[in-house]
């Protein structure tokens, strides 16, 4: 069975919802605002003859009429990056400010800890973790080739993120630290929306590593949530449409950590759901209802789910 016959009940329009899913991914870039103006990303593409559409909802963000993301120069000399519309949203949520200290706990291959440094000015302490020294390869390339220079790497399992390496504040390290500012958590996931990109995702699922990665995600946003400092902000997002790996671990930290889910401003223009309260005779904690939910059909983007936390103490 497909499984995401399973979100039929989720959906509004369930034609709709099929039909995106099984349509090709646009090709769309992300202006790297650390080397160039999105006014100068864009005349760079006209020269090159290459076509695009402005989103209506993100200024930095176009859609390529075809599939040429990595083929011209303005993509080469870092004025674009390659970035999925829909995964955006994440560091948008997520508000990061130059000068702060800002955990990407699974930042590989880095397409959200290179737009967070660009919203950051370049400027503050961005560490970016990943636990697969393979994909943190990949992240190191795309921060040199984006001109990111206050980016730390870190390579550790998320879950029991140490933060000895940053140090204790004394008059003598004033630059030490022990609690970050904001805190991305882009947690592994069934992928089920990245099944336009990637369709093998659906053959691959099963509901036991729905329950696995559960797990991983569950330790990983406790951890962000201990390491943020009192009134930071903690953003959880995923490419899923699982229930049991969205809202479900959001009611798990909710009632183990002392955080609260709040609203983000969304742009109006780009269509979201919110989260839901009830699956499959499970019931959650009723703010979960302000994270957002993504569906294919709603903007022609992937599917994904992002919800943000105010940490309390
Ligand atoms: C959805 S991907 C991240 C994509 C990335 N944020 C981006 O925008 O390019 C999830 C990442 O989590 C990493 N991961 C899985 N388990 C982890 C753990 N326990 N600790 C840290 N990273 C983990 C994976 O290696 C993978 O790179």
């Amino acid at each position: 069975m497909n499984p995401l016959q399973r979100y039929a009940p989720l959906v509004d329009d369930e034609e709709a919802f099929f039909e995106a899913c099984e349509r090709p991914l646009p090709s769309v870039v992300r202006v790297n605002t650390i080397k160039t103006t999105v006014e100068r990303a864009r005349e760079a593409l006209d020269d090159e003859g290459v076509a695009y559409e402005q989103t209506d909802w993100h200024p930095g963000i176009l859609k390529l009429e075809d599939s040429t993301a990595g083929t011209n120069w303005p993509y080469f000399h870092g004025w674009l990056h390659g970035q999925e519309e829909v995964s955006a949203l994440p560091a948008i949520a997520l508000d990061p400010q130059p000068g702060e200290r800002i955990w990407d706990t699974c930042a590989a291959p880095g397409s959200k800890t290179t737009q967070i440094a660009a919203m950051m000015n370049d400027e503050g302490v961005l560490v970016g973790n990943d636990n697969n020294l393979g994909r943190l390869s990949a992240l190191r390339h795309n921060a040199e080739r984006l001109g990111v220079t206050n980016l730390v790497v870190t390579n550790q399992d998320a879950r029991n993120f140490s933060m000895k390496p940053f140090g204790e504040q004394t008059p003598e390290k004033p630059g030490a630290f022990d609690q970050f500012d904001r805190v991305l958590v882009d947690a592994p996931c069934s992928c089920e929306g990245t099944c336009r990109k990637n369709p093998d995702v659906l053959d691959e699922w099963t509901m036991n590593h729905v329950h696995s990665v559960a797990g991983v995600q569950k330790g990983i946003l406790r951890r962000a949530v201990q390491v943020t400092k009192p009134g930071g902000t903690v953003v959880y997002s995923t490419c899923t449409f699982a229930p049991e790996e969205n809202e479900a671990i959001l009611d798990f930290v909710l009632e183990r950590e002392d955080c609260e889910v709040v609203e983000w401003d969304v742009p109006d223009e780009f269509e979201t759901s919110p989260g839901v309260t009830e699956w499959e005779g499970d019931e959650y904690d009723p703010s979960v209802a302000k994270a957002r939910r993504v569906y294919p059909h709603q903007n022609d983007t992937g599917g994904f789910f992002t919800a943000k936390l105010e940490v309390k103490t």
